[in-house]
């Protein structure tokens, strides 16, 4: 394969997919960079690329993601685009990106981080505490439907997918009482008026890397690694890392009902991560704190962890 190598004075091209939310991380990462190297917008060109899992969330809209098989789903086509030189650096939400990245690739820039919480939406109820028995809820997501259950057996869940709009309108329509989306992406529309209520991790622990925008490129990129290293902020990056560290011990992709979230105090990061039953029937935890140079290892570490405390039937359901 060859590997087209930009002239150093040609824009450095950022792939995106064309969602709202992709496009305003996008337009963030631009503007940081823009400012970073003091440079002008010219000196930037955002390619759209339409990936596999957007046009099948459009034909299947009502079914699971994990009916249609998501592993890479929504990143195969611009890590193409990427290995091609097509394009220089991509722009993920981090929770989105499987842990392990093609070869030629590597993921480890990242942002900081935007609100970790998941946001409570209805029309009709302040918070989950206050939904009525056998209220109606809509989400398509693993991890909050396994939690949901968890804590309210009765709920009814339905699936819920689509962009911001698409969801306020069904819950306009009465499809579902209540819906829930990631603070992060609210706030990087502008729609954080959308929330009625923002969700302590202690109620709702979110998903791993969940308000983490990530920046992939070429291994041997030179140029995008340095125009990167400017605007990577290291405290998310710990954290990130950690995070992605458990999931790795206890699944790579994005198909397990698995949450974590790791905070820095000084020079030392703590990490909480939880592994469920899909219906919500079991849950196993685990707690830990490292210093923050030993993130990686803490993430493995409390991964094990769960691991070995497992019953051998615990991920018979995969
Ligand atoms: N799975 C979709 C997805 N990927 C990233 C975000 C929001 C932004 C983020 O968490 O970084 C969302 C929407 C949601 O979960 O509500």
């Amino acid at each position: 394969m060859t590997i087209k190598l930009p002239s150093s004075d040609a824009p450095l091209k950022i792939g995106t997919r064309g969602s709202p939310l992709a496009l305003a991380q996008a337009h963030e990462t631009r503007d940081r960079l823009m400012a970073a190297h003091d440079l002008g917008a010219e000196a930037f060109e955002i390619v759209v690329i339409q990936t596999t899992g957007d046009n099948r969330q459009m034909i299947d809209a009502d079914r699971p993601l994990k009916e249609i098989g998501n592993k890479g789903l929504f990143t195969k086509e611009i890590e193409e685009a990427m290995l091609r030189g097509d394009i220089d650096i991509a722009v993920h939400s981090t929770k989105d990106m499987p842990t392990v990245q093609p070869e030629g690739l590597v993921l480890d820039v990242f942002l900081p981080r935007e609100d970790v919480r998941d946001a409570f939406i209805s029309l009709k109820y302040k918070s989950i505490s206050e939904l009525p028995e056998g209220a109606i809820v809509g989400t398509s997501s693993l991890r909050r439907r396994a939690q949901l259950s968890q804590i309210r057996p009765d709920l009814k869940l339905v699936e819920f997918r689509g962009n911001v709009q698409t969801r306020l309108k069904k819950l306009e329509d009465g499809v579902a009482d209540c819906s829930f989306l990631a603070m992060a992406g609210l706030t990087r529309l502008g729609m954080t008026d959308r929330a009625t209520a923002a969700i302590e991790p202690d109620e709702m622990l979110p998903a791993v890397a969940q308000g983490a925008i990530g920046i992939e490129h070429r291994a041997d990129d030179l140029r995008a690694a340095n125009m990167l290293a400017a605007i990577h902020h290291p405290e998310t990056a710990a954290r990130v890392t950690c995070e992605r560290a458990f999931l790795a011990k206890l699944d790579g992709s994005c198909e397990t009902p698995i949450a974590a979230l790791s905070v820095i105090e000084g020079d030392e990061i703590q990490l909480r991560g939880e592994i469920l039953q899909p219906d919500g029937s079991e849950r196993l935890t685990a707690e830990g704190r490292a210093p923050v140079a030993g993130a990686v290892d803490l993430g493995t570490k409390l991964g094990e962890e769960i691991l070995a405390k497992a019953p051998s039937d615990f991920f018979s359901w995969r």
